[in-house]
């Protein structure tokens, strides 16, 4: 029997893990999400061998999850050639997957304070599976590896430049690794090659980006040198002017890090709403009348809009508009929305293809309009192709 290739991939509210048979990357022979983490009633739903749904405990976090997903398909997992993680944040460190060993390991640890969400968690991951698969190689997959192509002056901030020399203050840029795959498979749906292609994609999860991305490569992203800048997301506030963070100190008499604290877990939907982070919940609620939902979606859809315009700046036309994420997939609501405040393009949704997330190709807008489409991303699949890679170099 051939042997196993293991993904990791951890987002903020979510963990999503793919079992592949290491000679045929296509499709994966079992999947499994952990969602609804830190929150009321969270799940883990495993599907293909072994298939089963568990409910884990009341407010289990990541770590839970993880455990419980080891302990769940042990016996399906015991063969492994390598393990790949979702790892956040690369910093100016990491330009490309790479095999994790001790030395480059306390390394990744230095970049915990610019994920907070997300990378001691991935850490977490790669501790724990060194301790239950030792000498099974592990490779991590960064976030920020696919926006190595900024240019400086899309990555510089305005601000003093000795912060970018001596203390790599610069943009970074996250969902690296779903633009990649999006881009490529773009690309095979509408058989012309990705040098050919200008396209604005929104990542829409619970962390939420959106990419330019001209002839392959990013030229322009949303998020800076943490996951929190750009868009409104499920709990994370996106832009704000910075200056709001003295004066919210001062008005509520708090710390830096306790105002940081809520601007990464306590704003974006779930601050605007009241009610929740998750946009089925506030999608939901919205259509019972809920104005704390209507107010949080409106404004989550004027953001999109507004970046996916500035993107535009460094794109000669745009031959797609692509979502893709939790939402960007399945929220046709959502799509118009945001589509509908974009007033200078002339977007035109067939609403039954919308309704139903795309045909074959993936494409929602009507014929005449430019071209939008829906593309589920795979993430999963990408790490394991690196992951394979880079085991069958070393
Ligand atoms: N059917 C759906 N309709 C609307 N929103 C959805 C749906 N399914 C998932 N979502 C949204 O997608 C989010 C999860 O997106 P995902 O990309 O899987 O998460 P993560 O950012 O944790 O990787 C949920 O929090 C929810 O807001
Ligand atoms: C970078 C980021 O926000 O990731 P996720 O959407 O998975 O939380
Ligand atoms: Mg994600």
């Amino acid at each position: 029997m051939s042997k196993s290739l293991l993904v990791i991939n951890c987002g903020s509210s979510s963990i999503k893990f793919a079992l592949y048979d290491a000679n045929d990357l296509t499709t994966p022979k079992l999947t499994a999400l952990a969602e609804r983490l830190g929150e009321e009633s969270p799940v883990l739903i495993v599907k293909g061998v072994g298939a089963g749904d568990l409910s884990l405990d009341n407010g289990a976090d990541h770590q839970h999850a993880l455990s419980a997903f080891i302990e769940y398909t042990r016996e399906h997992i015991s063969d492994l050639a390598g393990i790949g993680h979702r790892v956040v944040h690369g910093g100016e460190l990491f330009h490309q997957s790479t095999i994790i060993d001790d030395s480059n390991f306390a390394q990744l640890e230095t970049l915990n304070p610019l994920a907070p969400l997300h990378n001691p968690i991935n850490l977490l991951g790669i501790r724990l599976c060194a301790d239950m698969f030792p000498g099974v190689p592990q490779v991590a997959v960064f976030d920020t590896a696919f926006h190595q192509s900024l240019a400086e002056s899309t990555y510089l901030y305005g601000v003093p430049y000795a912060w970018y020399e001596e203390n790599g203050v610069r943009r970074y840029g996250f969902h690296g690794t779903s633009y990649r795959y999006i881009s490529t498979e773009v690309s095979r749906r509408l058989q012309q090659p990705a040098e050919d292609l200008n396209l604005l994609i929104a990542h829409l999860g619970n962390g939420c980006s959106a990419c330019a991305v001209r002839a392959g490569q990013s030229v322009d992203t949303t998020m800076g040198l943490t996951p929190l800048e750009g868009l409104v997301m499920g709990s994370r506030c996106g832009d704000i002017d910075p200056g709001l963070v003295e004066h919210i100190e001062q008005a509520r008499g708090m710390d830096t890090h306790e105002v940081l604290r809520d601007l990464n877990r306590r704003s974006g939907l779930l601050g605007l709403s009241g009610l929740s982070n998750d946009m089925r919940t506030l999608l939901a609620a919205e259509a019972e009348g809920h104005e704390g939902a209507r107010r949080a979606i409106d404004v989550f859809c004027f953001r999109v809009a507004r970046h996916f315009a500035a993107l535009s700046v460094s794109l000669r036309n745009i031959d797609a508009v692509v979502f893709t994420g939790g939402i960007g997939e399945h929220a046709a609501a959502v799509r118009q929305r945001i589509l509908a405040h974009w007033r200078n393009m002339d977007f035109r949704l067939d609403d039954d293809l919308n309704n139903s997330n795309g045909d074959d190709q993936g494409r929602i807008s009507q014929s005449g309009s430019p071209l939008v489409l829906v593309v589920p991303t795979d993430e999963e699949g990408m790490i394991a192709q690196d992951t394979l890679t880079l085991i069958n170099h070393s």
